[in-house]
């Protein structure tokens, strides 16, 4: 039986597959895993049974990965579930950032009553005239899930595409529009962009991109679209930018009390994900892997332990190892093996960073004297008899 506790509303898609070998729980002490959104995981410490986290979306910014790594606590997203749900708000941003349709909107809700709407209107409308965005250049920062839609789709709206990502995946070259610029200094987005759309994680290295130096570089009128993460664009000279009259507007899904209500601010409170859909293939692949993991050992999408998969164990035992990245540990286990007389089936042992994971299946049933002696090895933070 595995306890499961969720810290955000999941969708049914995804919770409707677990079996009656799990039992949802109240207490986070009692969980073996956890599924969450953008519950703040920070502060989330005394975890003693916590064998995994699945973050049912994107950024893991809210969990602290650091920590739940050297505790052998396995954590996963969602990659690219919730991709077009975000491009589609992207695409609508850019939209209202262009045409006055908020503006638009607001007038005829403040002039609904008046019998004579339609003559008026034609006399009000030229207050929210606009611009439109083809043949206008759009720059993508960061070219993962989310930047490829957005890259993508703003080609086939007729824009001409900018793109700029150090660590281009193979999968996202190939998923990429050819008409799609792919410039290797940021620079050149900040200069030549008529709307900037980030689409990074938050990271220290990612930490205000979009620096006061970024923006003093672009253009007059220019739009900053931000449905990644706040703490990615400099507020300060963001602020300072609007005020000015040097930027248009700022579109993001990330207001703080420093940019909401500001003159040029279009802000949503986090919606980018909010579809139906998204929450569906979030939550449903988020608890697949989840009990892949714990049930087989096997791990797809984590963010901090190898990629690792030996599908349904057929042998008389399975045992896994969650451990530090260092030298000699394999031989270390086979040794501890061979001591206690264990035959070694099949295997897996995969490196991510500091970490790694190794799994092996065996022709005869794991001992407890056979995990300590794994348990002891310096170097190992979990370990795991799955069978
Ligand atoms: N508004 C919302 O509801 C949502 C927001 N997000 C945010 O969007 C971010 C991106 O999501 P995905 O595209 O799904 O992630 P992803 O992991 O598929 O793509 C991120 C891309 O950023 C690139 N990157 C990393 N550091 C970079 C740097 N210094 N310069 C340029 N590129 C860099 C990576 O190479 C990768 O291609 C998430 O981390 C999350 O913070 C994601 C989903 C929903
Ligand atoms: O997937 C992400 O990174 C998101 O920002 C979506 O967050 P949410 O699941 O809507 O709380």
């Amino acid at each position: 039986m595995f306890q499961y506790k969720c810290l955000n509303p999941i969708s049914a898609c995804g919770t409707s597959l677990f079996t009656e070998e799990y039992k949802q729980v109240e207490e986070l002490q009692e969980a073996d895993a956890v599924l969450v959104r953008s519950a703040a995981m920070h502060d989330m410490q005394d975890v003693p049974n916590l064998l995994a986290v699945a973050r049912a979306g994107a950024g893991v910014n809210n969990i602290p990965i650091a920590d739940y790594s050297d505790k052998g606590i396995v954590v996963f997203n969602t990659p690219g579930a919730n991709a077009n749900g975000v491009k589609e708000m992207v695409i609508a941003g850019m939209l209202l950032a262009s045409r006055d349709l908020i503006g638009g909107n607001k007038w005829v809700e403040e002039n609904k009553e008046d019998p004579n709407i339609t003559k008026a209107m034609e006399k009000a409308k030229k207050a929210f005239a606009g611009r439109e965005i083809q043949n206008k250049k759009i720059g993508v920062i960061g070219l993962g899930a989310i930047g490829v839609l957005v890259a993508n789709a703003a080609h086939n709206l007729n824009m001409e595409v900018y793109g700029y990502d150090p660590f281009l995946s193979v999968k996202s070259a190939w998923n990429l529009s050819r008409a799609v610029h792919h410039v290797s200094s940021i620079d050149e987005i900040f200069e030549n962009c008529d709307f900037i759309t980030i689409h990074v994680p938050l990271l220290d290295s990612t930490k205000n991109m979009i620096s006061a130096e970024g923006i003093a570089k672009m253009k007059k009128d220019a739009v900053i679209l931000n449905f990644a993460r706040n703490g990615l664009v400099d507020e300060d000279a963001l602020v300072a930018a609007l005020e000015n009259g040097k930027l248009a507007h700022y579109v993001t899904d990330f207001p703080t009390p420093k940019v909401a209500g500001v003159d040029g601010v279009i802000a949503f409170p986090h919606l980018g994900a909010s579809t139906e859909e998204s929450e569906d293939n979030c939550a449903e692949m988020a608890v697949e892997q989840l009990m892949d993991y714990l049930e087989n050992g096997n791990i797809t999408n984590s963010v901090n332990y190898p990629n690792t998969q030996l599908g349904v164990c057929q042998t008389q035992g399975r045992i896994s190892i969650l451990h530090r990245n260092i030298p000699n540990m394999l031989t270390r286990f086979t040794g501890a093996f061979a001591k206690d007389n264990i035959n070694i089936t099949e295997m897996s042992n995969k490196t991510k960073g500091d970490y790694a994971y190794a799994i092996f299946d065996v022709d005869s049933q794991i001992t407890e004297g056979s995990v300590q002696h794994i348990t002891d090895i310096e170097g190992v933070l979990k370990v795991r008899v799955i069978k």
